[in-house]
């Protein structure tokens, strides 16, 4: 078994049900009468290893899935299906992720510091430095939500080299800040490089890709069309571009159509069958085993995003039983006798003693 990487994915999707109305999402959680939801692929099976001490770039057009694949690594948003296997005693990074939008950037710093594992000392060491770094002045004490996109995205990148994690994953954070931000930027990925740490970059600046990633990966409407050497993909994408651009308007909106229609049509289950007569055909395996190892790597990692049948089962008794409770509550009549008869939770007691309690009174 190959152990020498870092991170490896594996056949991961990602399934977005793209809902009409909130009313929608909440009849479909309780299953409530039929709500007919197209899908979307985000991902449609991705596979990739990242070694120890690589930097990879993610590249590919608007909305090829770059975001999602290194958000489900970073472990912000769970996988649909695969599996994904970060190694070792390892920290993550996501640059401009899981900032609290109500604390101020002072206490985000001390947030995250302590999220990665870090003593209040030891963040106390640091803060000076990052507030520099990050160069946002008295805004530090100010909430987050109050911060240029700008500004956020320099502190996201000040805490995430100061603290020091073994993996950090960039996703377009050096596209907002100015030339000195940029190059001091640079300079500290540079310097993590020389450390041997492992670098996601997720960037559309073929040129920065280009001069910080040893290997490239190139994400097309959720798959990933090509992985290797930084040079090579990054020509072979410049060439699609190039090409692309070559084409009629038309031509370019039916390409886009036709490979967004892919990804509403992809079928989870057409996709593990393929898998399965992959193992049988190129690795010779016995169908039973290896329709016992696809689903595994599918779905033993995979907390059900939606509701399962029991789930909802039980979803369904404690709200009944709550009802219930509420209700004997309410009627002040005992337990036992609610379930003996439950019509009796219409008439409460209390109205009937003090209708009892009139009643003598006028005697
Ligand atoms: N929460 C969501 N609900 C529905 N669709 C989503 C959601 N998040 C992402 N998507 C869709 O998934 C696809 C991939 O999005 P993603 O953000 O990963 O792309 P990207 O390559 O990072 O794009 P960009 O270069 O524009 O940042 C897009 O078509 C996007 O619209």
């Amino acid at each position: 078994m190959d152990t020498s990487y870092k991170i490896k994915v594996e056949n991961v999707t990602k399934e977005y049900d793209l809902y009409k109305t909130k009313n929608d999402r909440l009849k479909n959680f309780f299953n409530i009468g039929k709500v007919e939801v197209p899908h979307f692929w985000s991902l449609k099976g991705v596979s990739l290893k990242i070694n120890a001490g690589e930097t990879v770039g993610i590249i590919g057009v608007n909305g090829s899935g770059k975001s999602t694949i290194s958000n489900i690594i970073s472990g912000i948003i769970p996988q649909t299906t695969g599996t994904v296997d970060v190694k070792g005693d390892t920290s993550i990074i996501a640059i401009g992720a899981g900032f609290k939008r109500n604390l101020t950037g002072m206490e985000n710093i001390r947030l995250k510091g302590l999220m990665q594992g870090l003593s209040l000392s030891e963040i106390d060491d640091v803060k000076d430095q990052i507030i520099d770094f990050a160069d946002i002045g008295d805004f530090i004490n100010q909430p987050v939500k109050d911060y240029s996109t700008g500004m956020r995205s320099r502190l996201g990148f000040a805490i995430a080299v100061h603290i020091n994690p073994d993996i950090m994953i960039i996703d377009e954070a050096l596209s907002v800040g100015d030339d000195t931000f940029y190059q001091k930027c640079v300079d500290k990925i540079m310097d993590f490089k020389k450390q041997g740490k492992t670098i996601l970059f997720v960037s559309h600046s073929l040129k920065q890709v280009e001069m910080i990633c040893d290997r490239v990966a190139w994400m097309h409407f959720g798959d990933l069309r090509e992985i290797g050497d930084a040079k090579e993909v990054i020509n072979h994408y410049r060439k699609f571009s190039a090409d692309f651009k070559k084409k009629t308007a038309k031509e370019r909106k039916e390409y886009q159509q036709d490979k967004k229609k892919a990804q509403l049509e992809f079928d989870i289950n057409a996709y593990e069958q393929s898998l399965v007569d992959n193992k049988v055909e190129e690795d010779h395996m016995d169908r039973r085993e290896a329709e016992k190892m696809v689903s595994r790597t599918l779905y033993h990692q995979i907390l059900p995003e939606k509701m399962t049948l029991t789930t909802k089962i039980s979803v369904w008794v404690a709200v009944l039983l709550f009802a219930f409770f509420a209700m004997v509550n309410i009627s002040g009549h005992s337990i036992t006798k609610s379930i003996e008869n439950p019509s009796a939770l219409l008439h409460p007691v209390t109205h009937q003693v003090h209708e009892k309690g009139m009643a003598q009174s006028f005697k």
